[in-house]
């Protein structure tokens, strides 16, 4: 088994542990009290009491993580842990009284928390070295479904199977064997699992780069400090760190509220646990399901908008008046949510050094369980003050209340957090927002274009063989340079003079066989990326207009739709040659490739390679030509090829004068 595969199984069973501890333990300390309340108030502490020790230790924790064997810390702190949590239901045992029992079933979660809280970070910082950056995500993907949908179902099912096993079978245990006290002995034998597993399975976690190994020759306060700087300096971590506070203070609102809102829907009781079942949903929706939809969008953009997204839906949620719609708000947010936490601990483990990796995951970690808390206890404060009133609207009603009006602050607030978390991480500043996320949903990601001055105006003529392409290049041209314009014509390939031997390359037939299919797109961006570095920049720079007869678009549609490549990785590779560069204007003369073809072979120069290719090559060139100005009308225009060149000459101008500026004054020259 590799490594990283070792690593979901102790993953899995630490996370198996943790929901069956916090379960057992909780139910086990209330049991020993028979009043209500006093069990409520046995349950919340436990409770309370694993929050609180990451105020005091979290700090130091990252230190820890980033300065010692990151190996040796896991396996000691999990054994440490193996004999605190093994002991809470081995007190009873030695005859101790209720009481005595309950706070030290409280002490010891109290110390097991203290523990884990130097094992996190450990962990989160040794993960990222044993998974190839590429299934970070799949990893994390597994990683969260595992620890948030299956292991507290899984451990849940255990204890009730374990209970309803002994109450049916009738059987009376030995004191030291009940159903709960088990529950607690696996959840004490699962650290020591994985304890062992880290310890002999695992051996890539130990070790220190030389970066770790030089750091830790500092003071423990200087590498404290150290890490925060990272942070502050840094605008990735600190857009994400904000980013994840943002969302899980709405988060907190929500649940601090959800009790109320539930009830202001008016929907009754059930509501409530409908509007939590939900939003489970939506996390396991959008983590599941959401790299597949948005496929390459970058994953620094794509935190940000999450964000907005859930946020944005907390705001829907504050203005529900239906049930229905309550739903679908909290879907929302639980997918928004789900989506924004996989893509900030993906970009955490993929882009924060090694070296600092424990102290800014200890900065997280306190950092979200303090915000929850106070989002949760706040909401609820604010909530149990504030009264609410009845609004009739015909067939609804509804309660406008306290709830609501935080639920609509808290998403305001969200918003803005996610705009600036966005801006802060941003990787592909110019590209709009709306047309990236749209072009990543559907296959094609836009790419950041590279900066220049763009002075001048780009026109691309694209079309099949015999189109007339090089007849209307000349026509523009020549009518261009009357109005007194500085013109540049250009072609591809050829249009240099490494782009000549690239031509002669793809295109004559001496050369045998010609280029396998990959090769031939490679050849032609080559030669792409050739030419816009030295003759299409530089001439949109000056101001010019530059006339190119064939672009992007005959790749896509020749080694594409041709070729039968996949036409995403051609436009990647496309983008990736000219950086980004669009033309302003298309113009496709639209051809029946046999009429085409007969107006090429009536020239009598013989025909290159491409020409000789079957009549179902060039249909499908025609129609990928279409389709791409059928998906971006604005920058197209589609001519029927077959209409006399004069006709097509002044559609092209007229359609031309509306994207040229007035001719600009030159000095006269002397
Ligand atoms: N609109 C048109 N109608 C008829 N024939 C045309 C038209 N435009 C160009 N031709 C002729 O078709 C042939 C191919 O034209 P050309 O401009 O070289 O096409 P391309 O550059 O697209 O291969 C030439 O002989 C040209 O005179
Ligand atoms: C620019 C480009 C051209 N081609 C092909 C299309 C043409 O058949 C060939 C040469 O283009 P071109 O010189 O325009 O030929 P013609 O004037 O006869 O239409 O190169 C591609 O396959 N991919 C590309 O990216």
């Amino acid at each position: 088994m590799r490594p990283f595969r070792r690593l979901w199984l102790v993953l899995g069973a630490a996370s198996f542990g943790d929901w069956i501890g916090l379960l057992a333990t909780s139910l086990f300390t209330a049991a020993q009290f028979s009043k209500p309340a006093a069990q409520g108030l046995a349950f919340s502490a436990t409770i309370a009491v694993r929050l609180l020790p990451a105020l005091f230790l979290g700090p130091i924790a990252g230190v820890l993580a980033d300065r010692f064997d990151r190996r040796w810390t896991m396996v000691i702190t999990d054994l440490l842990r193996f004999v605190i949590y093994g002991s809470i239901p081995i007190v009873p045992l030695l005859g101790a009284s209720p009481g005595v029992i309950a706070t030290w079933a409280t002490i010891a979660t109290l110390l097991g928390e203290t523990v884990t809280l130097i094992w996190i970070p450990a962990k989160e910082a040794a993960v990222p070295n044993l998974i190839p950056k590429a299934r970070i995500e799949v990893s994390n993907q597994l990683t969260l479904v595992t620890t948030y949908g299956i292991t507290p179902i899984l451990a849940a099912l255990t204890l009730s199977a374990l209970t309803a096993g002994v109450q049916n079978s009738g059987a009376s245990l030995p004191a030291w064997a009940q159903p709960v006290q088990l529950a607690l002995y696996m959840n004490a034998l699962s650290r020591l699992a994985t304890a062992l597993v880290v310890f002999f399975g695992i051996r890539e976690i130990g070790g220190k780069s030389a970066e770790r190994q030089q750091a830790a020759a500092q003071s423990m306060s200087r590498q404290f400090l150290d890490g925060w700087k990272y942070i502050g300096r840094t605008p990735l971590v600190r857009g994400l760190v904000l980013g994840i506070f943002g969302a899980f203070a709405a988060g907190g609102v929500v649940i601090g509220s959800a009790k109320t809102y539930a009830v202001s829907l008016g929907a009754g009781e059930a509501a409530f646990s409908l509007l939590f079942g939900v939003i489970f949903l939506g996390l396991a929706l959008g983590i599941g399901l959401g790299p597949m939809i948005v496929k390459d969008l970058s994953r620094r953009r794509w935190f940000g908008m999450n964000i907005v997204l859930a946020s944005g839906s907390v705001m829907f949620l504050g203005l529900a008046f239906h049930l229905s719609m309550a739903l679908l708000g909290a879907l929302l947010v639980g997918a928004g949510a789900g989506m924004a936490f996989l893509a900030g601990t993906t970009l955490l483990y993929g882009e924060v050094d090694d070296a600092v990796r424990g102290r800014v995951f200890a900065v997280v970690q306190i950092g979200v369980r303090m915000v929850l808390l106070l989002a949760i206890t706040l909401a609820g404060l604010l909530v149990g003050l504030g009264s609410s009133r009845r609004v009739d609207l015909g067939a609804f009603s509804f309660d406008v209340s306290f709830t609501r009006v935080l639920l609509l602050v808290a998403g305001a607030i969200g918003i803005w957090v996610g705009i600036g978390a966005f801006r802060q991480m941003d990787d592909k500043k110019g590209v709009p927002v709306l047309a990236d996320l749209w072009g990543s949903v559907r296959g094609r990601p836009l790419a950041p274009p590279e900066e220049f001055a763009r002075a001048g105006v780009f026109v691309v003529f694209e079309g099949g063989e015999g189109a007339g392409k090089s007849t209307q290049v000349n026509r523009l041209a020549e009518t261009l340079r009357e109005e007194g314009r500085e013109v540049v014509v250009t072609r591809e390939p050829g249009a240099t003079d490494i782009g000549s031997r690239i031509r002669g390359l793809v295109l004559d037939k001496e050369h045998g066989a010609g280029p396998s299919p990959r090769a031939e797109a490679l050849l032609y961006a080559a030669d792409r990326a050739h030419h816009v570095a030295t003759v299409v920049r530089p001439a949109l720079g000056r101001g010019e207009v530059v006339i190119s007869d064939r672009y992007v678009d005959s790749s896509l549609a020749y080694q594409g739709a041709g070729r039968t490549l996949p036409v995403q990785e051609i436009s990647w590779l496309s983008a990736w040659a000219t950086g980004g560069l669009k033309p302003d204007l298309v113009v496709l003369l639209d051809v029946d490739p046999t009429v085409g073809l007969t107006r090429v072979s009536s020239r009598g120069e013989g025909t290159d390679r491409l020409e000789s290719e079957s009549k179902a090559f060039h249909d499908r060139v025609r129609y990928a030509f279409l389709d791409l100005a059928a998906a971006d009308p604005k920058r197209y225009l589609v001519l029927d090829a077959a209409r006399p060149p004069e006709e097509l000459a002044a559609a092209v101008a007229s359609r031309l004068a509306d994207l040229l500026g007035p001719v600009p004054v030159t000095a006269p020259t002397a």
